[in-house]
This record gives structure tokens, C-alpha cells and sequence, in this order.
């Protein structure tokens, strides 16, 4: 288990932040907000990997989409996505200053304030979704907003702070983008788009599970249920190995149905017995570092898994 420090003073912030494996001492004053920060608002990695499932569930469609309709419902997607994560930066600050991961946050800090980040959050949002209305479809712009309330509402004003099972159901907002893309497209739903759905929906537990493993001790002193701090550690390690077994069937589906062919199903079962073997490392062989290895892997997992539907598709399909 890692340890981090976070000291907080008048005029210093002071951590150690170990999420990128990486043991780095971070030290943040009351610096005026910069470009950068309002980047860092809109959460951009996890914004990209949510955006790579979306323009897939676009190309999956048996329709052949043009490059202008793929960039603007991205575009559109992703200015509510980043609105969102704008959001939650401004309802958790309270949780993130108390935690190593998260205390350096701009807003948290103070560097950008509440009222200017929700105006910022706002107007990424409603632009995002006048241009779904106006340029996509209005069944996209109000699936985009559900998934939209359902993170920034939902799950961080609510289930965050309620049940220990607070990401498996606030998981299904960051499950949607491939339903997204996909009426996007045809305007209509599609029950291959839900199979994408569900994938992301078993995939995100042992995501974020890892990742509270090896962050147990923050999520207790911010007071945040998560699932290590309220059952354990080992019933977590358990739940994480089992979610990647089920993540593995699940993953058959698409061959199963006739959506995807081999090149899919052999890519995607080399993933998953990866991902099982991380699991399986972290129940039964950790080292300190295997919790933060296999939150690393689930990334990495969720996008090759993406790429490979849609070179598989284009294989098949052309
Ligand atoms: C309720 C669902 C989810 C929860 C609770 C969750 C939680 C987290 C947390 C706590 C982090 C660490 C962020 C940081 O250190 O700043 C993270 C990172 C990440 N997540 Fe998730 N996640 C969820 C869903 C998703 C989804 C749906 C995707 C993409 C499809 C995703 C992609 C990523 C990526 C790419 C990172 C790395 C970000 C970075 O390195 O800056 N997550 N996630
Ligand atoms: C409109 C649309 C498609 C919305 C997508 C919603 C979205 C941005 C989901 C991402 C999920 C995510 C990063 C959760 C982090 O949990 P956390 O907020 O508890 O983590 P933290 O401690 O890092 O803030």
C-alpha cells in the first residue's frame, strides 16, 4: 500500500502522488488560474478514452457515417462529457482537498473559483448540446444530457457519498458513449450499441476498484464509501476478480450474436486473460504496487479492446 502525505498551510500544498507509479512531490500556492487548470477541469484523458468508445459506436452502425458527422457529434459529446467533469471538480472540492490524489485540483485550491468553473462547466455543457440538437438529433442531445446528470448528479451529489456500490451504478453514465455515437448516427436504438453499454458497464468496477485499493486510506479520511474502505480490502481484491470473469463473458457477446468476428474474439479474450491475471496477481500475489499495475491495465485494456471492434469491423465489413 502506498503511503502519501498531504500537508496543507496558508501559503503551500504539499503531496506525494503516486497514481502514475511515479513518486513525485507536488507543491501548489495560490497561483491565479491558468489555461491549463480549465483543461484539467474537463478531466481530458478520461474524456479522450470516453470519446474513442463514442466514435466507435459511430463506425459500428451499418451506416457508413461521413467525417463531418463523426467530428461533431465528438465534438458535441465531448464538450458535455468535459461540462460534466467541470462539474464534479466543483461539487467534490471538498473531497479532493483532503485527498493526495486530488488536493492539487484548481478547484480545490482555489486557484479557479467555484462560480467561474460552473460558469465554465455550464457553457461547455450547453454548448455541447445545442449543437446535438441543432446538428445531431435530439434522441443523442437528451441521452448525452441523462449521461451527463447522471455523473455530475447522480453519482457525485449522491451516490458518491451514499453506498459502497456508488461507481457500479454511477458507472452506467460513463458506460453510454457508445449508444451516444451510435444514434448519433442512425438517431435510433440498437441492441450491438447496447452490448458496447454493458461492456463498459462490467469493465468500470474493477477500473476503479484498483485504483481504491491502492487509494483505501484517502478515500476513509475524505469520509467517501468506497468499496475497500467500507468491506475491506480482500472482499474488494474478490469482487475485483470476479467482475474481470464476468467482463470476460460479457466480452464473448458480440462474437456470440454475430456482431464481431474472430479477430475480436481472439484480441479481446488475450485482453481479458490479461486483465484476470492482474486480478488474480492482486488477490493472491500483491506487491505494492500491483493494485495501481492493474488500474493502469484497465485502461489500456478498455481502449485495444475498442480499436479492436472497429478493425475487426472494418475487416469484415469494410
Ligand atoms: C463511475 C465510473 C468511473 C469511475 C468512478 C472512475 C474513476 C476513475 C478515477 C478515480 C480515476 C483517477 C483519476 C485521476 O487520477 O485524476 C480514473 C482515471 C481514468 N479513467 Fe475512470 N472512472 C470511471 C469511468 C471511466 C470511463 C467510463 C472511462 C472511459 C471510457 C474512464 C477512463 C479513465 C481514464 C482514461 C483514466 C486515466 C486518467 C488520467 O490518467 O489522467 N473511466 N477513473
Ligand atoms: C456526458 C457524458 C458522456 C458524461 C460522461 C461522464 C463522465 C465524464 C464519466 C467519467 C467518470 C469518472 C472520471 C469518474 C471519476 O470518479 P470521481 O469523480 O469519483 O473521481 P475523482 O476522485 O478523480 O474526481
Amino acid at each position: 500500500m502506498a503511503r502519501n502525505t498531504a500537508s496543507i498551510s496558508n501559503k503551500a500544498v504539499v503531496g506525494t502522488d503516486q497514481t502514475s507509479g511515479i513518486n513525485k512531490t507536488v507543491s501548489a500556492t495560490h497561483k491565479p488560474a491558468h489555461w491549463a487548470d480549465y483543461w484539467a477541469l474537463t478531466k481530458p484523458k478520461v474524456v479522450a478514452l470516453i470519446l474513442l468508445t463514442a466514435v466507435v459506436g459511430m463506425y459500428l452502425t451499418e451506416i457508413v457515417p461521413s467525417l463531418l458527422q463523426v467530428a461533431v457529434a465528438t465534438l458535441g459529446i465531448g464538450l458535455m462529457a468535459g461540462g460534466a467533469a467541470a462539474i464534479n471538480h466543483v461539487l467534490d472540492r471538498r473531497i479532493d482537498i483532503q485527498m493526495a490524489r486530488t488536493y492539487h485540483r484548481p478547484v480545490a485550491q482555489g486557484r479557479v473559483s467555484s462560480s467561474a468553473a460552473l460558469v465554465f462547466a455550464l457553457s461547455l455543457s450547453a454548448a455541447g448540446l445545442a449543437i446535438l440538437l441543432v446538428w445531431v438529433n435530439a434522441l443523442t442531445a437528451w441521452l448525452t444530457l441523462a449521461s451527463l446528470l447522471g455523473y455530475a448528479v447522480v453519482y457525485t451529489v449522491w451516490l458518491k457519498r451514499a453506498t459502497p456500490q456508488n461507481i457500479v451504478i454511477g458507472g452506467l453514465a460513463g458506460a453510454m458513449p457508445p449508444l451516444l455515437g451510435w444514434t448519433a448516427i442512425t438517431g435510433e436504438f440498437h441492441g450491438h450499441a447496447l452490448l458496447l453499454v454493458m461492456i463498459i458497464f462490467v469493465w468500470t468496477p474493477p477500473h476503479f476498484w484498483a485504483l481504491a485499493i491502492h487509494r483505501r486510506d484517502d478515500y476513509a479520511k475524505a469520509g467517501v464509501p468506497m468499496l475497500p474502505v467500507t468491506h475491506g480490502i480482500e472482499f474488494t481484491k474478490t469482487c475485483v476478480l470476479l467482475y474481470t470473469l464476468l467482463l470476460t463473458l460479457v466480452c464473448v457477446l458480440p462474437w456470440i450474436v454475430g456482431m464481431s468476428g474472430l479477430l475480436y474474439l481472439v484480441g479481446a479474450s488475450l485482453l481479458n486473460l490479461r486483465f484476470m491475471q492482474w486480478a488474480w496477481r492482486l488477490k493472491f500475489r500483491p506487491s505494492a504496487q500491483t493494485a495501481l499495475h492493474c488500474f493502469h491495465f484497465s485502461i489500456s485494456h478498455l481502449m485495444w479492446l475498442f480499436v479492436l471492434i472497429l478493425a475487426d469491423h472494418w475487416i469484415n465489413y469494410g
